[in-house]
């Protein structure tokens, strides 16, 4: 089905003059956020801040904003080390973890809440990913549909496109002419949990045409073992009643890759998992 041209995606520039909080730019960006994250659950985010070598080779590496950690990794396919490797991904990672951070600050500012409404302990994992050119002329799933489990990603692919978002239910959009200084934040099933439901997590997906083939890296923030996601309390009110429990971010995880969980649909696994009361059909609750 194709996409209404209507359409548009978000595309938000964040300026260094904005970044500054408390200022207007800051306010601005932070409205532009939240309206990405609620109608589309994620944003094309222009930020020539970060400026890496945009090389992937196919692994994933846990907590990568810890050096050591790295270092650990680089062992296992290097001996005597590899520092620039290590470099590298250390300091890709730790600029990712900003903007990250950054981003969740703008969300916190754009509801008028308290930075320790959305604090917790948690590791950044990097997936680097290549995914093969299809067979001439065809075109091929790269990575199936699913809603992220992680807090939030931030992806960055080499000007190759693949991702695509469901904007309506059943329509695709192929997000296309991404800057060489863009990424892609999407939200997590934990984020749209702790909105309330305010905030989308968009199902997405890679879908491969053409003959080149398409490298990609996502950072994940993945909260430490016990820690609670929790809908901070000024977010509930008549209008927006209560939608999810309080719950272990760790069980939710494991839930969602368990056996079970396979049969269910992607967005649906929250509602499975935390709703406070579950829907009585099938339907999704936040169409
Ligand atoms: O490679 C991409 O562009 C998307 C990756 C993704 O959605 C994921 O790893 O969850
Ligand atoms: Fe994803």
């Amino acid at each position: 089905m194709s996409v209404d041209a209507k359409i548009e995606f978000p595309v938000i520039e964040f300026r260094s003059a904005d970044l500054e909080r408390g200022t207007n730019g800051w306010h601005q960006l932070c409205k532009k956020v939240r309206e990405a994250c609620e109608t589309f659950g994620c944003f094309e985010v222009v930020y020539d801040t970060i400026s890496f070598e945009r090389r992937c080779l196919g692994f994933g590496i846990g907590d990568v904003s810890n050096s050591d950690s790295v270092k650990d990794f680089a062992q296992l396919m290097w001996p005597e080390g590899h520092p620039r490797f290590c470099d590298t991904i250390h300091s890709m990672g730790t600029q990712l973890e900003v903007l990250h951070k950054l981003i969740w600050l703008m969300l916190i500012d754009s509801y008028g809440l308290g930075e320790d409404s959305l604090k917790m302990n948690y590791t950044m994992s990097m997936r680097m990913m290549k995914y093969m050119a299809p067979p001439l002329g065809e075109s091929e799933t790269g990575l199936f549909a699913h809603t992220d489990k992680p807090v939030s990603t931030i992806i960055c692919e080499d000007q190759i496109p693949g991702l695509e978002i469901e904007v309506n239910d059943g329509q695709w959009m192929k997000l296309t002419n991404l800057s060489p200084s863009s990424f892609v934040f999407m939200v997590g099933d934990p984020l749209k949990a702790w909105s309330n439901g305010r905030l989308k997590s968009t199902n997405h997906k890679v879908m491969m045409s053409g003959d080149k083939d398409r490298f990609s890296i996502a950072a994940f923030i993945i909260p430490n073992e016990g820690t609670v996601i929790k809908t901070p309390k000024e977010l509930i009110d008549e209008e927006h009643p209560q939608l999810f429990k309080d719950f272990d971010f760790m069980k939710f995880f494991f839930f969602a890759f368990s056996d079970p969980a396979r049969r269910i649909d992607s967005g649906q696994l929250l509602y499975e998992f935390a709703a406070v009361s579950p829907p009585v059909s099938n339907a999704r609750m936040d169409k």
